[in-house]
């Protein structure tokens, strides 16, 4: 299973802790294509390619994407472009939010949920992500196979 996974970068990287946490769990049902989103050190991995380059190249790793996660507690653009480019490819979401963090997640976002294709998940622990990440894949694996 390819697992793209989103997490805000430009949009501020105060949550990197988590998603690194979210990562080390969606790399036991697959391969994460964009791993690079959870390293503290993004920048080096980043400074070799230019804007256009990286775009061309996160949209590559998203049509080979089975699945999408994303953690959508601090807003960001690239995030909220990434979930609209799946929607449109019809890849599944699933979006991880933190109520406690104070933020309030876009009406955009939120009201995509179907329960179907597009799910948004409430987490404050980490216990919280580890099961819906779970039922997402168990429930996305189930439908590879009908
Ligand atoms: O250097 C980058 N590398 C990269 O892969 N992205 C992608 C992956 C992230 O899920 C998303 C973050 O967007 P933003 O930078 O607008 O917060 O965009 C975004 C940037 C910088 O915008």
């Amino acid at each position: 299973m390819n697992i793209y996974f989103c997490g805000s970068i430009r949009g501020g990287r105060q949550d990197v802790a988590i998603y690194q946490q979210i990562v080390t769990c969606l790399k036991s049902y697959g391969t994460v294509l964009t791993e690079h989103v959870a390293f503290p050190e993004l920048e080096l991995v980043e400074k070799n390619l230019n804007d256009a380059e990286i775009l061309e190249r996160d949209m590559q790793w998203l049509s080979k994407a089975q699945v999408v996660v994303a953690e959508v507690t601090q807003p960001s653009l690239g995030v909220g472009f990434e979930i609209a480019r799946a929607i449109t490819l019809n890849k599944p979401v699933l979006c991880l939010f933190r109520p406690s963090s104070g933020q309030r997640l876009s009406a955009l976002i939120r009201g995509s949920a179907n329960n179907r294709s597009f799910f948004v998940g409430n987490y404050e622990q980490r216990d919280d992500f580890e099961k819906f990440i779970q039922d997402f894949m168990g429930y996305c694996s189930q439908k590879r196979t009908v």
